[in-house]
């Protein structure tokens, strides 16, 4: 089966400085992956040249087979770090207009995951905490019946107790044939969802690797390998 997502020798500089450097990997479907890093590894920028935001970079990037140019977006849902939704917005707003503007977007489901998250369609988008606002992103995001996802840092904003029930909807709400990529460095917290890990440090990919085959071959978990890699 074709991969979902294959990088070959990426490299993408701002300026003087190299966010990431011949950076090569494939993802295939029905997996999800943690894409891991500390601050300024590379990872946003890895998700947003695959969601077809940073049209300038060298190398190849394909998603489900075709160059990333032939408008792969509208089978990629991307979460950002930041909200894209507008502060005047309510809930029900931001819903709208996504449903709007993906024609993939699945109202139903959006429903039941705002039920499930505790979001009340009437509440201002402005009034919502950090928390509150990720898990409408991650409605959002995961409300489209897209081929893989992107959620960047889908946790940061929120207490152990919501991180907790953040993963659950993950992994409830998103269909197995799908792939997820998942940026953090709250390792510990999130490395029970992940199938595979694909670890990157100052812009180069260190290791990729089955989250199962860490723990046989290495004897390691997850946030073990993580600390390991990143010892200052
Ligand atoms: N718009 C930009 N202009 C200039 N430099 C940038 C820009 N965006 C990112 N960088 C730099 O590129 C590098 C990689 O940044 P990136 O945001 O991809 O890392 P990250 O792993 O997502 O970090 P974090 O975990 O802090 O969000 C960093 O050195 C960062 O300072």
């Amino acid at each position: 089966m074709d991969n979902l997502l294959q990088f070959e020798k990426v490299s993408k500089s701002y300026g003087s400085r190299k966010a990431l450097n011949d950076v090569t990997f494939s993802i295939a479907p029905g997996k999800i992956v943690g894409l891991l890093g500390t601050n300024g590894s590379g990872k946003s920028t890895l998700m947003k040249i695959t969601a077809g935001l940073l049209p300038v970079y060298s190398g190849n990037v394909k998603v489900n087979g075709h160059p990333l140019e032939l408008n792969t977006k509208s089978i990629v849902s991307f979460m950002p770090d930041r909200p894209m939704t507008e502060s005047w917005m309510r809930v029900r707003d931001a819903i709208d207009f996504y449903s709007d503007f993906y024609p993939d977007f699945d109202l139903d489901k959006s429903l039941q995951m705002l039920d499930f998250m505790n979001l009340k369609r009437e509440e201002r988008i402005s009034s919502l905490s950090k928390g509150m606002n990720e898990r409408l992103q991650l409605t959002l995001a995961l409300s489209r019946n897209a081929k893989l996802y992107l959620l960047d840092e889908p946790i940061g904003g929120v207490d152990p107790v919501a991180r907790a029930k953040i993963l659950d909807a993950i992994v409830e709400f998103y269909s197995e044939e799908s792939s997820l990529i998942i940026s953090t460095h709250l390792v510990k917290d999130i490395e029970r969802i992940f199938d595979e890990v694909i670890f990157i440090k100052d812009g180069e990919l260190v290791l990729q690797a089955e989250v199962e085959e860490l723990r046989l071959k290495h004897g390691k978990g997850v946030d073990e390998m993580f600390r390991e890699v990143y010892a200052e």
